[in-house]
């Protein structure tokens, strides 16, 4: 097994740093009048730690830096306007709003967004705004349109974003591609950016059990001198249990390789392949989806995900662990071609410029749904939904 930092030897790297950053936190708990930091590191653990990543070391910000009272503090003069109300406007807007944090939403009246909002306790003319009127009474604009979206409301939206606010994104995508997007902040406003790692949905479940998402976070631009400070803050307002900095471009870039790669698009080719050449080989459909999708989801991408690769290797057959280490690497070189020309295609702008001009179509959700729907339509996944109908929690 691959070795890991004990949990033990973790905490007593954290007690040994916590008075150094105690007293690097002096200084800030003075600037923003809160109650002083070293206080609270006496009862939390020290949050922002250096780790080293496969030897690597990075630092990563830790919720414990932000406790509630101290975080409500440093944003009780601050009005959170955030714009859009998709999967992250929901799991940002309903996280930072339960953390007690002032928070509004500007969406289009009465489109889907509005409606989304008004179910989820948003209250019109009191936290819940068309688009400008949101901006125009926001301190922090959360940009979370759709990011095809961003550029096309932008003319409307600049002149909004007044000297001294903070303009704040979840994705690099508006400002890296500006040849493309024409998204140009202006030059007297932080930018900031809280990127979840994850879907909407599970910011705001992770963060109902307790837990926390991975952020990335990233400045932009720095006005105030306390952009970074502020991103922090309001990651952890919005839901994020650990933030790992980066910038913005790194971001982007990542996340659209990420998602169209593994994340999403090759997984969901990779489990399409596998199953075509089970059924052309004679193999039913519950087999060949139980040995594709059930078994990977329900069985082993989750004993990954608990202790790494090893670990579920060593959960498996000494048969299967000798065929999947012979196969892995043919698999390794087949791919690597394919996501070079992923990455390539990502950072010279074309999909960027594909995506505006797809999700930028006033028929863009009719559209996606329409791909959809014939993905739903495939056998594999049409045979996926009988599987799912004999777990014990389903209920017809
Ligand atoms: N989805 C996710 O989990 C993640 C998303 N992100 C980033 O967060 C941001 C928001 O993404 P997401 O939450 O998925 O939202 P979506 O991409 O689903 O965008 C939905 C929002 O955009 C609005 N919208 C779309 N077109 C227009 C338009 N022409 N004018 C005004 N409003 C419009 C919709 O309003 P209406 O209902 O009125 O059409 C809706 O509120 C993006 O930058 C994305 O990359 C980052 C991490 C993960
Ligand atoms: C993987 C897709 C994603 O990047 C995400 C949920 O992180 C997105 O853009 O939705
Ligand atoms: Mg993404
Ligand atoms: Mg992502």
């Amino acid at each position: 097994m691959a070795s890991r930092p004990s949990h033990q030897l973790l905490r007593t790297a954290i007690r040994a740093a916590a008075p150094r950053v105690a007293r690097s936190y002096s200084g800030l708990a003075r600037k923003a009048t809160i109650s002083p930091i070293s206080s609270s590191f006496k009862t939390s653990y020290r949050g922002i730690k250096t780790l080293d990543f496969a030897g690597t070391k990075e630092t990563v910000y830790e919720r414990a830096d932000w406790p509630l009272p101290k975080l409500q503090e440093y944003l009780k003069n601050d009005t959170l306007a955030l714009i859009g109300y998709g999967s992250q406007g929901h799991g940002q807007g309903l996280n930072a709003r339960d953390n007690g944090l002032k928070v509004i939403v500007g969406v289009r009246k009465d489109g889907e967004s509005w409606r989304q909002a008004l179910e989820d306790g948003w209250v019109p003319g009191e936290t819940l705004f068309p688009i400008e009127e949101a901006i125009s009474r926001g301190t922090i604009i959360m940009n979370l349109l759709s990011d095809a979206a961003q550029s096309q409301t932008w003319a409307q939206i600049k002149p909004l974003i007044t000297k001294g606010k903070t303009l704040y994104f979840s994705h690099g995508f508006s400002v890296v591609f500006k040849d493309d997007t024409h998204v140009v902040p202006p030059p007297d406003v932080d930018v900031i950016l809280v990127a979840p790692k994850g879907s909407g949905r599970t910011v705001r479940t992770l963060f109902k059990e307790g837990r926390g998402i991975n952020s990335s976070i990233a400045v932009w631009q720095d006005v105030s001198g306390k952009a970074k400070e502020k991103a922090l803050a309001l990651a952890v307002g919005v839901g994020s249990g650990y933030s790992y900095e980066t910038t913005f471009e790194k971001e982007v870039y990542s996340d659209l390789y990420g998602e169209r790669g593994v994340l999403m698009g090759g997984i969901q080719g990779m489990f399409r392949a596998q199953y075509e050449v089970l059924r052309r080989n004679g193999h039913s459909p519950s087999e060949a989806f139980n040995e594709t999708v059930e078994e990977a989801t329900q069985s082993l991408f989750p004993l990954i995900g608990a202790n790494g690769m090893d670990y579920m290797y060593n959960a498996c057959s000494t048969t299967a662990r000798r065929g999947a280490l012979d196969w892995a690497p043919i698999f390794e070189k087949a791919n690597l071609p394919v996501f070079e020309a992923l990455y390539k295609s990502v950072k010279d702008g074309t999909e960027t410029r594909k995506s505006l001009e797809f999700n930028g179509r006033k028929t863009y959700r009719e559209d996606l749904a329409r791909e959809l729907e014939e993905i739903n339509n495939q056998e594999i996944w049409r045979a996926g939904r009988t599987v799912r109908t004999l777990r014990p929690e389903h209920k017809a």
